[in-house]
């Protein structure tokens, strides 16, 4: 079977973006991680599916899946370059759009040079809709990682995010603790690790240990948990500039009842066709 992808990229966070409104194709976890493979496949950090809506008053649906082949919620750079797509493709000729996720309806909006905002919705941050196993809700938790105990915030952008701050995210042992933080067991559907530099008031720097990926160059929705948790800590003010590895967002939280909002850009790389069989 013949599918027509594109390859995109929100700050060098990768994505495989399939129409499956026009075309057809099942993918199960097995054929999604030989496509994610860097040597052997594609390779992305995720794969994008865009849908027709199940609910009325939405334009379509957004189905994410991490290069481990598992499918989680929401995934802001995803949502960024979804909103590319599907103007690039003509799918749709609105600037506006209201996209159903796993998580919920998020909304879009696309300027005419590839930047695009979304509404990601409020964080949720009871240790339940995180999921994280603590007996209430708390600015952060002490948590145990390979005999030292670390302070973290837990926050649901629509996923799960563990945020820590450390001195200096150039220094910072993403490759050592993210991966135990990810499976800690007090996170019950994993989560994704944060390490947060906070330069200034109006700035941060972050690294995202992702889950199901490992380390990515940019993580929308990881930024806006970092902003989130450093406004609770009082160390950040209502918007704030995040400096990933991949380059820059803007986001802001104006009140602790409203949506978080994230700016950044979008790019393609190219259009491609597969053969499914291949990576069957
Ligand atoms: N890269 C994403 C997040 C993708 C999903 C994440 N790995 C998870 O498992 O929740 C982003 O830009 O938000």
């Amino acid at each position: 079977m013949r599918l027509e992808f594109t390859k995109m990229h929100g700050l060098g966070n990768d994505f495989l973006v399939l129409d499956l409104i026009t075309q057809r194709a099942r993918l199960d976890a097995a054929v999604i991680r030989r496509l994610a493979d860097r040597n052997f496949g594609i390779g992305f950090d995720q794969l994008l599916v865009v849908e027709a809506p199940q609910q009325p008053e939405v334009d379509f649906r957004y189905r994410i899946f991490n290069a481990d082949g598992s499918e989680v919620s929401q995934c802001g750079n995803g949502a960024r370059c979804f909103a590319r797509f599907v103007r690039d493709r003509r799918l749709t000729r609105k600037e506006r759009l209201r996209v159903e996720t796993a998580s919920g309806i998020i909304e879009l909006q696309i300027d005419g040079k590839g930047w695009v905002t979304v509404d990601m919705g409020k964080p949720r941050l009871t240790p339940a809709e995180v999921p994280f196993d603590a007996a209430e809700t708390a600015v952060e938790y002490a948590l145990e990682v390979a005999g030292r105990t670390l302070q973290v915030a837990a926050v649901s952008m629509g996923n799960p995010h563990a945020v820590l701050r450390v001195d200096s995210v150039a220094t910072a042992p993403v490759a050592e603790l993210g991966p135990l933080i990810e499976s800690h067991p007090r996170f019950p559907a994993r989560v994704n690790a944060g390490f947060m530099e906070v330069v200034n008031r109006r700035e941060i720097r972050l690294r995202v240990f992702e889950r199901g990926t490992g380390e990515t160059l940019a993580c929308g929705t990881g930024a806006c948990a970092a902003v989130v948790a450093g406004i609770r800590w009082g160390l950040l003010d209502r918007r704030v500039t995040v400096h990933l590895p991949g380059g820059d967002l803007d986001i802001s939280w104006p009140a602790d009842d409203a949506s978080v909002r994230m700016t950044g850009p979008t790019a393609r790389v190219y259009d491609g066709v597969l053969r499914l069989g291949d990576f069957s």
